[in-house]
């Protein structure tokens, strides 16, 4: 266990409401090249052989919205395997804020059934319990609603036209209520939107000077 501590690269997950503004930190943090950054694999789940799930999940919640999470979890599982020759990982979200915000909103708003909400939990359960999975810190942009359907309205990713406040509202509060009570895998830090990216990026890097010490320290001994 005590080499697997160290063979790991430092990871960290960016989280933070849908236009929060992850991608811009992400790719400012992407110029250290120590850093390799995985972002959220929008991609895949826009393309399943040729099937958008992402914008079927839009269209028709109720009959898509647990094959999305189902596809999300397992593309998250991914990521967080997929090997990493940087000294540090830092993801786009991760199976955490999958399980805890997302399929947590789409279970209490009646978007998932109560047996797939099981079937995915179970999932994520066993993930969790059999799957070296390790994080090392999470960085999460508070963004109030307001400010976060500004920025997708900006951004205008076709499939997130219609994502009304509630939603983000729904998020922001799972989102809060995830990092303050459920048991985390990682120390989080939290910062304000509303910062600039200079600011954001300078906390991040204080904080992944300390975790990049600490590696050091613990390969010495
Ligand atoms: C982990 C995770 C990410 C994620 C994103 N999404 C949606 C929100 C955005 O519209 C889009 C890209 O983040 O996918 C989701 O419904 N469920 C998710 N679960």
């Amino acid at each position: 266990q005590k080499n697997a501590q160290n063979s790991h690269p430092i990871t960290i997950c960016v989280e933070g409401n849908i236009g929060s503004g992850k991608t811009t930190l992400l790719n400012q943090l992407s110029a250290r090249p120590d850093v390799e950054v995985l972002q959220e694999p929008v991609e895949k789940w826009r393309n399943v052989k040729g099937k958008n799930l992402l914008d079927l999940m839009y269209l028709d919640p109720l009959r898509w919205s647990h094959l999305f999470q189902s596809y999300v979890q397992l593309t998250m599982v991914q990521m967080h395997m997929k090997p990493c020759h940087a000294k540090v990982k830092i993801m786009e979200r991760s199976i955490h804020s999958a399980r805890y915000c997302f399929v947590e909103n789409m279970f209490r708003t009646g978007r998932m059934s109560e047996p797939e909400y099981n079937v995915i939990c179970e999932w994520y359960n066993t993930i969790n319990c059999n799957l070296f999975l390790p994080v090392d810190l999470i960085v999460y942009l508070s963004a109030s609603p307001t400010l976060a359907q500004e920025r997708i309205i900006k951004r205008g990713r076709a499939e997130e036209a219609n994502i009304p406040i509630s939603y983000l509202s729904e998020l922001h509060a799972l989102h809060c209520y995830w990092l303050q009570n459920e048991d985390l895998p990682a120390p989080v830090l939290v910062l304000d939107a509303e910062l600039t990216l200079e600011q954001m990026t300078a906390r991040v890097e204080e904080h992944l000077e300390v975790l990049l010490q600490q590696r050091a320290e613990a390969e010495k001994s």
